[in-house]
């Protein structure tokens, strides 16, 4: 079961981090562009050996990653080869590895989706779905949900600054997200695991941290995936009513605050050790600071005697 695999590796690497390997060109190293751009498929090169350097100085020490597949996509198939290439890499290095496709569409053509997504040549763990036009659009991947044990996360509590335009708008007495909600934490009834999660998370943004209190409220059953993190302004003391008492019930995700830490420090120039030492660096100073907070909250209960000592 999906949910159980992902707690299960966020108590085993006691972190509950999920790097996004989302590589906006910008953020790549110059030493990866300089090696690399002579291939015959430069972009995809560049990308694949930028996130593989990300994997190999994080993949010990982090449960999941996340790739946001539009960074691929623009770069046409040499990019979407990059973006199949790292999801078996993370794999075979043990991660769990979320497809961030944001997708949902008519029954017919969400069957092709979640058949690309969660059994076909871009098979992840997970994935990201938009719930917008129902349950319906969402049914062929909870069906392989259940058949492969695959999970995914619907977009609930989003965190633009736009993003309460719609999802904010009072229907029947209570906003458009706690209607998501309710509908969410059903869709995934039927698929509980031991730890009281279903196989159906939801995207609950590290930006809204008042929304996220109440929808955790809202969705006893549904594990959250929180994006928002550092670059968007998202700070520890936002997500931790994301959590449940245990420490239990989400996974944070940075992206750009994690890649593209070295900058801040010594700009492009950097040799590839250099980048994955800044990686390693950013991703503990996250771990650290999550895990405080949820320390002084009393929501520590999963996280080892060690770590304890370590904060
Ligand atoms: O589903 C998501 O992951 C997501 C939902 C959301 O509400 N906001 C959001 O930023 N994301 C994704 O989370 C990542 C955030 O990246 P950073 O802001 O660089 O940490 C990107 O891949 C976004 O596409």
């Amino acid at each position: 079961m999906f949910m159980d695999k992902l707690i299960e590796k966020i108590m085993e690497k006691n972190n509950p981090i999920v790097v996004g390997l989302d590589p906006q060109t910008y953020l790549i190293p110059q030493c990866i562009i300089d090696q690399y751009s002579k291939e015959e498929e430069p972009m995809g090169e560049i990308f694949w050996q930028f996130n593989k350097a990300v994997i190999d100085a994080i993949g010990q020490r982090v449960p999941a990653v996340k790739l946001q597949i539009a960074f691929y996509e623009q770069w046409g198939i040499e990019g979407l080869k990059a973006y199949q290439k790292t999801i078996r890499y993370a794999e075979e290095k043990g991660l769990m590895v979320i497809g961030d496709i944001k997708r949902g569409d008519v029954f017919s053509t969400a069957q092709a989706y979640a058949s690309a997504h969660l059994k076909g040549p871009f098979e992840c763990h997970a994935v990201t779905v938009n719930p917008f036009m129902g349950r319906d659009s969402i049914e062929p991947f909870l069906s392989l949900c259940k058949s492969k044990e695959k999970g995914i996360f619907a977009l609930v509590k989003t965190s633009n600054p736009s993003s309460g335009e719609i999802q904010n708008l009072v229907a029947d007495h209570k906003p458009i997200y706690r209607h998501l909600a309710q509908r969410v934490e059903k869709w995934g009834q039927d698929t509980l695991g031991k730890y009281g999660y279903s196989a159906v998370g939801a995207v609950v943004a590290a930006t809204y941290p008042k929304e996220a209190k109440e929808l955790r409220e809202e969705m006893p059953n549904t594990f959250f995936l929180v994006p928002g993190y550092g670059a968007q302004g998202g700070r520890a003391e936002d997500i931790i009513h994301s959590f449940d008492d245990r420490g239990l019930g989400a996974i944070v995700n940075s992206s750009r605050g994690i890649l593209g830490a070295y900058m801040q420090h010594k700009g492009k120039e950097v040799t590839l050790e250099e980048f994955q030492q800044s990686v390693i660096t950013a991703t503990e100073k996250m771990k650290k600071e999550l895990l405080q907070a949820l320390k002084e909250n009393n929501k520590y209960q999963v996280y080892t005697e060690e770590e304890h000592q370590k904060i």
